[in-house]
C-alpha cells in the first residue's frame, strides 16, 4: 500500500516539558489510522506540527517522497492536507458556500465575489461527494453534524490528500457519526489518507484500518485493527490492565429524592419523572432530544412555564442555580469549556471556582490552605496531566480540562450531581475512574442524573433511563428492560412496547 506521508522520530517540548519523543506515524493511501492514548499523550500536539500550527524540535515529515517543514497550516492546505478540529473553525453569518472557499472566492470583473459561480461551484461539490448539505444556508443555522460536513467539504475542495480529524464525533450523535463514518469510507474510495483520533472504542473498530498508540508522549507502535483485543489496547494506552471498563455498581436505592410533575419550558413539553436515593438515573436520546434543557430547567437556568418539581416531598422553586446548588443540586454542564472554565487562570483557582463560599473564611478571604487541598485532591483523584496545580488551565489537553471541572463539581457533594455528558473527550482508564466515582456517590445514599449520548455507559451505568424524543417524554425503562436497542427503539420517535 502507498505511504502518503511519513512522520519520522518526532520530538517536541514546551518549557523544557517533553511531550513528544521520537515518535513515527505513516498515513497510507486509502486508509484510517486512529491515534489512540489517554489524555495529554500528545496526539493533538503531532497533529498540529503536522499541520503546521507547532514547530518540531526534531526529526523528519516526508510526504510524497519529499521532506517538508510545515511553516503555517496555510502552507500546509495548499500542499493538500487539511485538519478539522474538534472546534470547528467556521464563520457562523457567513452561507455554506463562502465558509468552503473562505478567501478563495471566484471573483467578477468589479473584484466583486461572483456568487452565481461560487454556489454552482459549490452545489457540484457537495453532489460529487455526498454531503447533504444546501450551498446558501447560513452556517450559525446548522447543526455540528452538518458544520462538520461542511469542514469536510472544506477539506475535499482543497484537494486534500490528508485529512486529519481530532475527535470528529465527540459533539456528534450516534445517527450523525454513523453519517460521518459513510462519508470517511467514500473518502477512503477516493485514495485519502485519514487520522483518525478518538476515545470511543467501539468507533474505532469500526472505522479505522490501523491504529497507532501515544503513552506520555513516547510512541508505543502500531497494530492492523483485525489483530488486536481491545483489551490489548487499553493496556498499550494506558499501561496496565483495566479489568472492567464499567466497574461494578453496589448501590442501595432508597426513597424518592427529586420528583417533577409536568414540567414544561420553552424547549421540553409536560416531563414527570422521579429519581431515588442511591440510583443513577439515566437521561437517552438523540442530539435536540431535550435531554439538557430538562435538566437546565430543574437547575434553575431556562424558565420553568408550567409544572412541579419537589424536593425529599417538598415543592420547591428554583429560580436560579444558586438556588439549585444551595439545595444540594450540582450540574456538571454539557459545554464544558464555555460554562465551567476560566483558560487564562490556574489549575488551582479552576478547581474552586464552584465553591468560593465554602471555602472563605469568617473574613472574606479565601482558605488558602483548602485550596491547595482540594485542587490536589482533584488532580490525584481524576489523575489530572499537569505540571502542578499552579499551571494556565489553558495549557492542559483537552481531556485534561474537562476532568478539572467535573472534580470541581464532585467537590460540591451534592445530594443530586447533574452530569450532562461527562465522559465526552475522556479516556478509557479515566472513563472507568468517572464510573467508580458515580458509584462511590450513590453507594453513600446520594443520586446521580446521567445524561448521555455513549449508549455502553447508559446501559452499563444506569438504574433507570428516561428517553426523550423532540422535547417529550417517550418511555422511563427499568433496569431489567435496559438495552441499546430499546433505547434507540423510542428514542427515534416510537410509541409502544418494544
Ligand atoms: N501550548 C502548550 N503549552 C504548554 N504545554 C502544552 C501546550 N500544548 C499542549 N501542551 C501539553 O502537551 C501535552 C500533550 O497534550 P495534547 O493536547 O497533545 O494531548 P492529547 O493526547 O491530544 O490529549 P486529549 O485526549 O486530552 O485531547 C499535555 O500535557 C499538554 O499539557
Amino acid at each position: 500500500m502507498k505511504i502518503l506521508l511519513n512522520m519520522k522520530n518526532i520530538s517536541k517540548s514546551f518549557s523544557k516539558i517533553n511531550v513528544l519523543n521520537n515518535v513515527n506515524l505513516k498515513i497510507e493511501e486509502g486508509k484510517v489510522l486512529g491515534l489512540l492514548g489517554e489524555n495529554g499523550a500528545g496526539k493533538s500536539t503531532l497533529m498540529k506540527i503536522l499541520s503546521g500550527v507547532y514547530k518540531k524540535d526534531e526529526g523528519i515529515i516526508i510526504f510524497e517522497d519529499k521532506e517538508i517543514n510545515p511553516q503555517n497550516p496555510k502552507e500546509v492546505q495548499t500542499l493538500g492536507i487539511s485538519i478539522i478540529y474538534q472546534e470547528l473553525n467556521l464563520i457562523d453569518n457567513m452561507s455554506v458556500a463562502e465558509n468552503i472557499y473562505l478567501g478563495r472566492w471566484p471573483l467578477n470583473v468589479y473584484k466583486k465575489i461572483n456568487y452565481k459561480c461560487l454556489y454552482e461551484n459549490t452545489e457540484k461539490l457537495l453532489k460529487e461527494n455526498n454531503l447533504n448539505l444546501n450551498s446558501k444556508d447560513i452556517v450559525g443555522n446548522l447543526s455540528v453534524g452538518k458544520k462538520q460536513m461542511v469542514e469536510i467539504a472544506k477539506a475535499i475542495s482543497f484537494n486534500s490528500k490528508i485529512i486529519l480529524m481530532d475527535e470528529p464525533t465527540s459533539a456528534l450523535s450516534n445517527d450523525e457519526s454513523e453519517k460521518l463514518f459513510n462519508i470517511i469510507e467514500s473518502l477512503k474510495e477516493k485514495g485519502v489518507g485519514i487520522v483518525f483520533i478518538s476515545h470511543k472504542m467501539e468507533e474505532i473498530y469500526r472505522i479505522c484500518d490501523k491504529v497507532k498508540v501515544l503513552r506520555d508522549g513516547k510512541d508505543m507502535g502500531e497494530k492492523e485493527i483485525n489483530n488486536v483485543t481491545e483489551k490489548e489496547l487499553i493496556k498499550m494506552m494506558v499501561g496496565r490492565d483495566i479489568e472492567d471498563r464499567f466497574p461494578k455498581k453496589n448501590n442501595e436505592i432508597g426513597e424518592t429524592i427529586l420528583e417533577v410533575k409536568n414540567l414544561t419550558s420553552k424547549k421540553v413539553k409536560n416531563i414527570s419523572f422521579n429519581v431515588r436515593q442511591g440510583e443513577v438515573f439515566g437521561i437517552a436520546g438523540l442530539m435536540g432530544a431535550g435531554r439538557t434543557e430538562t435538566m437546565r430547567a430543574i437547575f434553575g437556568i431556562d424558565k420553568i412555564f408550567s409544572g412541579e418539581v419537589y424536593l425529599k416531598g417538598k415543592k420547591i422553586s428554583i429560580k436560579n442555580p444558586e438556588i439549585a446548588i444551595k439545595n444540594g443540586i450540582g450540574f456538571v454542564p454539557e459545554d464544558r469549556k464555555k460554562e465551567g472554565l476560566i483558560l487564562d487562570f490556574s489549575v488551582l483557582q479552576n478547581s474552586v471556582l464552584a465553591i468560593l463560599n465554602k471555602i472563605k473564611n469568617i473574613f472574606g478571604y479565601i482558605n488558602h490552605k483548602e485550596e491547595i487541598r482540594i485542587s490536589n485532591n482533584i488532580i490525584e483523584n481524576l489523575e489530572v496531566k499537569t505540571n502542578s496545580n499552579k499551571q494556565i488551565i489553558k495549557y492542559l489537553s483537552g481531556g485534561n480540562q474537562q476532568k478539572v471541572i467535573i472534580g470541581k463539581w464532585l467537590e460540591i457533594k451534592p445530594d443530586i450531581l447533574i452530569l450532562d455528558d461527562p465522559t465526552r473527550g475522556i479516556d478509557v482508564g479515566t472513563k472507568a475512574q468517572i464510573y467508580s466515582l458515580i458509584n462511590n456517590i450513590t453507594r453513600k445514599g446520594k443520586s446521580v442524573i446521567l445524561i448521555s449520548s455513549e449508549l455502553p455507559e447508559v446501559v452499563n451505568m444506569c438504574d433507570r433511563v428516561m428517553v426523550m424524543h423532540e422535547g417529550e417524554l417517550m418511555k422511563v425503562l427499568n433496569k431489567d428492560e435496559i438495552s441499546q436497542e430499546r433505547i434507540m427503539y423510542y428514542a427515534i420517535g416510537k410509541k409502544g412496547a418494544i
